[in-house]
């Protein structure tokens, strides 16, 4: 039987996938790690005046050419409160970081710089070139600039500038809904009293988890048992629930209850493949219905975080309109490893950092795609390519980092 291989996969899976175009507004405090849908344009300049860089004095640099020099201290102006008249020659404002450079003024002395000789007198020890400290109006960013792209991830750099401009909510892309469904007879939720054939179900979190922390939004839709009603019923959520995406999990492989695919495409899933040349995640399921990407997860839980990574997360970036993200780093075997076969391997493992800093990639031994705790253990996945020869401690290899 072939099996698809993992790159073809994710290319059929982002194939058809489209930016969502619907907009939404959000308050700043809200909007981190959102996309933005719009240019953003400078509403205003900043500063929107000359202001002062430094706590000192505003003088005319003519003045203070020759030093030392006294000079008359005729006002003052704190941030917020411009000096009403003009500094004339021989004169000075105390002004303090921020406020606007009064008429006259060119040029800021630091207070380090004077000594005061009287509550109206100061002594200018050593003098500075015209403009010194001054900070010109719009030198951040003059009204109309396009300071912000349609398409711009809003991190803390843009969300500081856009606050800065004066918006205080912005237009955004709405995000990337993902319904979640775990499937068996045997699973119950954490905290329950499971009977003696039963497993809690853990999956769904993690999945959640990666989905969340790219930028998606999350809907838990529960447990079915493995009955093509209960499936059904879950579809029916999904598709009344406006998700983006539906990822099942288990229920994926040739078992006689595995009955996802099956339900599926009697709802009108259009399969697009199934089982891929991949370890873990073999019964990897894509397929379309209607507007909704469907990916079928492997129910052991180390196999759906792998696919997660693998392909839940590229799909979520193209539905928001981004690159996938670039997870893949070179490292180095920190220990020998067998031929592979013809599936794909992600070896769960530890990464260690020479002192080089060349990363080491050391796989655990046991790579059971049910043990969940090797993987909350593990920094990367070390990649084995389909057939791969024997490799040795220091040969290089490339790993995707976990965390
Ligand atoms: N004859 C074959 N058997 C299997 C094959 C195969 O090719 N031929 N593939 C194996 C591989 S590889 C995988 S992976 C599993 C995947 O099977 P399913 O997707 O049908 O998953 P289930 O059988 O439903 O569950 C597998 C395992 O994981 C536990 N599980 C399921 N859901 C959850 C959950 N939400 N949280 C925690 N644990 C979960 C479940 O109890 C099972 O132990 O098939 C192999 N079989
Ligand atoms: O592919 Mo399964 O996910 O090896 O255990």
């Amino acid at each position: 039987m072939s099996l698809v291989s993992v790159e073809d996969a994710r290319g059929r899976i982002l194939a058809n996938a489209e930016t969502i175009e619907e907009r939404e507004s959000v308050g700043l405090a809200d909007a981190t790690g959102r996309t933005l849908a719009e240019d953003l344009v400078a509403r205003r300049s900043q500063p929107p005046f000359s202001a002062s860089a430094m706590d000192g004095y505003a003088v005319r640099a003519s003045d203070v050419e020759n030093t030392p020099v006294e000079l008359t201290v005729i006002g003052q102006a704190p941030a917020g409160h411009r000096f009403e008249g003009a500094v004339a020659s021989g004169e000075t404002v105390r002004i303090f970081t921020g406020a606007p450079l009064p008429d006259g003024a060119d040029t800021i002395v630091i207070q380090e710089n004077t000594e005061t000789l009287g509550p109206d007198r100061v002594l200018i020890s050593q003098g500075a070139g015209k403009g010194v400290y001054v900070r010109p109006e719009g030198l951040d960013f003059a009204a109309g600039d396009v300071v912000l792209q349609n398409g711009d991830i809003l991190d803390a750099g843009r969300l500081t500038v856009a606050a800065s401009m004066n918006y205080p909510s912005l237009t955004v892309r709405r995000r990337p809904h993902v319904a979640i469904l775990a499937t068996g007879d045997e699973l119950v939720p954490p905290g329950s009293d499971p009977n003696a054939d039963q497993i809690i179900a853990s999956n769904g979190y993690g999945v959640a988890a990666i989905a969340q922390a790219d930028g998606a939004t999350s809907l838990d839709l529960g447990i079915a048992v493995d009955t093509r009603a209960s499936i059904e019923s879950a579809i029916d959520r999904t598709l009344q629930g406006g998700a983006d995406i539906l990822v099942t999990l288990g229920g994926a492989s040739v078992g006689d209850h595995d009955l996802v695919q099956d339900t599926l495409v009697a709802r009108g899933m259009e399969l697009d493949f199934w089982q891929i040349a991949m370890r873990p995640g073999k019964p990897l399921m894509y397929g379309r219905l209607d507007h909704l990407h469907v990916l079928g997860f492997p129910g052991n839980p180390v196999s759906s975080l792998v696919c997660s990574h693998l392909f839940l997360r590229p799909l979520i970036a193209r539905l928001r309109g981004h690159a996938a993200p670039d997870l893949e780093r070179p490292a180095v075997l920190g220990k020998d490893l067998p031929a592979n076969d013809r599936r794909e391997d992600y070896l769960r493992s530890k990464i260690e950092r020479r002192p080089d800093g060349d990363l080491i990639a050391l796989p655990f031994d046991r790579q059971d795609s049910s043990m969940t705790r090797i993987f909350a253990q593990s920094d990367c996945l070390t990649i084995r390519a389909p057939f791969a020869e024997p490799a040795k401690k220091g040969d290089p290899c490339r790993v995707i980092l976990l965390r």
